[in-house]
């Protein structure tokens, strides 16, 4: 199955309603996607989302880097030389870990349509469905309490609040939610590095001490601060989740090695994609380290395959791929389906999807 040809789209989905965090608010999907084309006909999906204020990555740097580099690098290869591919797209470019990750998700799925199987089981088959969280964006205490009663209703029982904008009005935020939902649901916190590391273990301690039972905080401080990080996670009794902070293997044995989290989130944007998503699971299984999935803003095609990714690895205890159900619409025909807090991963070949509809193709 030789690689003919990469194309590169774009597609537009509307949130149903704006999210906000600590570094910005959006009210649509805006993402790049690819579609590798093959001589026996099959073609494989990925797709990026240029989240600028976290991986560094804009539109215009996912398609110069895919244009200028990643394309050329692998138009002619078999996919049955999967490891030489990887390394060629992981050494053509540094960084552009976006670009990367939409091409890796694309091999994957060809990957598993050559061998006949979903890619959930080629890579370990650990299971055949999973539970995600949804997020509930940084707004007034009131609205959030709004939100997180509307998110139950809807049936999710794991909340990820946003919080990191103003630590003593965050501890406000959380005391209205637990005050709203009571005590069954699950309730983890995103701080998406708005605190000092002092602030932090300000807040966390006061949310500890009024009893708010947080399961744990992602990023409380700056990516680069990993002696801040540690500082929190040494300070405090909640959990700690490193976010920002890892984006390679590299990142997350450092991390590791210092203990300066109690768990990484992994994010195929960050990582460049499965392949570096799965060192990161080993790593984090060698030191019996617990791993989230997350995603960015992201329509169906690349959280399908951190779906599968999921389904497969049983060091991955805590799933955040709530990107689908915040937008409007689906436009990813095929793939896992998701059903309010329920994903499951079909069963076909690769990864599933078979169109993606309203893509607008660049030159
Ligand atoms: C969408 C997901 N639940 C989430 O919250 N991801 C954020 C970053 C998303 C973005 O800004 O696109 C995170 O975990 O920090
Ligand atoms: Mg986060």
């Amino acid at each position: 199955m030789k690689i003919t040809d990469i194309k590169i789209g774009e597609i537009s989905v509307p949130l149903k309603t704006p999210f906000k965090t600590a570094l910005r608010t959006v009210d649509s999907v805006e993402d790049i996607i690819v579609e590798i084309h093959t001589d026996s006909g099959q073609i494989g999906f990925g797709e990026a989302p240029p989240t600028g204020v976290i991986t560094g990555d804009t539109k215009g740097a996912i398609v110069g880097a895919l244009k200028d580099h990643i394309i050329k690098s692998l138009v002619g290869m078999d996919i049955e030389n999967f490891e030489e591919i990887m390394l060629r797209l992981n050494s053509c470019i540094v960084g552009n870990h976006s670009a990367k990750a939409a091409v890796d998700i694309a091999l994957y799925d060809l990957y598993g349509q050559l061998y006949h199987a979903p890619l959930y089981k080629m890579l370990g088959g650990y299971q055949k469905q999973i539970i995600t969280d949804i997020t509930i964006s940084v707004n007034s205490p009131r609205e959030m309490a709004e939100d997180s009663v509307d998110a139950i209703k809807r049936g999710f029982k794991t909340l990820k609040i946003k919080v990191g904008k103003d630590a003593a009005m965050d501890l406000e935020r959380m005391k209205a939610i637990r005050k709203a939902v009571g005590y069954d649901v699950d309730l983890r916190i995103d701080a998406n590095q708005g605190w000092s590391p002092k602030e932090a273990v300000k807040v966390l301690t006061d949310m500890e001490d009024a009893g708010l039972n947080i399961e744990f905080v992602e990023q409380p401080v700056k990516a680069h601060d990993i002696e801040g990080m540690k500082f929190v996670t040494d300070h405090v009794a909640i959990p700690v989740l490193a976010d920002e902070s890892v984006f390679s293997p590299q990142d997350a044995l450092s991390i590791l090695q210092q203990h300066a989290a109690d768990f990484i989130n992994i994010k195929l944007m960050k990582t460049g994609g499965l392949y570096n998503a799965l060192k990161i699971c080993s790593i984090a299984e060698v030191y019996g380290v617990e791993c989230m999935i997350g995603c960015m803003l992201e329509a169906k095609v690349s959280v399908n395959a951190a779906v599968h990714l999921a389904a497969a690895k049983s060091i991955i205890t805590k799933i955040d791929l709530d990107g689908p159900v915040l937008c409007s619409e689906d436009p990813v025909v095929g793939g896992s389906v998701f059903d309010n807090d329920r994903i499951t991963p079909s069963d076909t070949p690769g990864l599933g999807v078979t169109k993606v509809n309203g893509i607008r193709y660049l030159d």
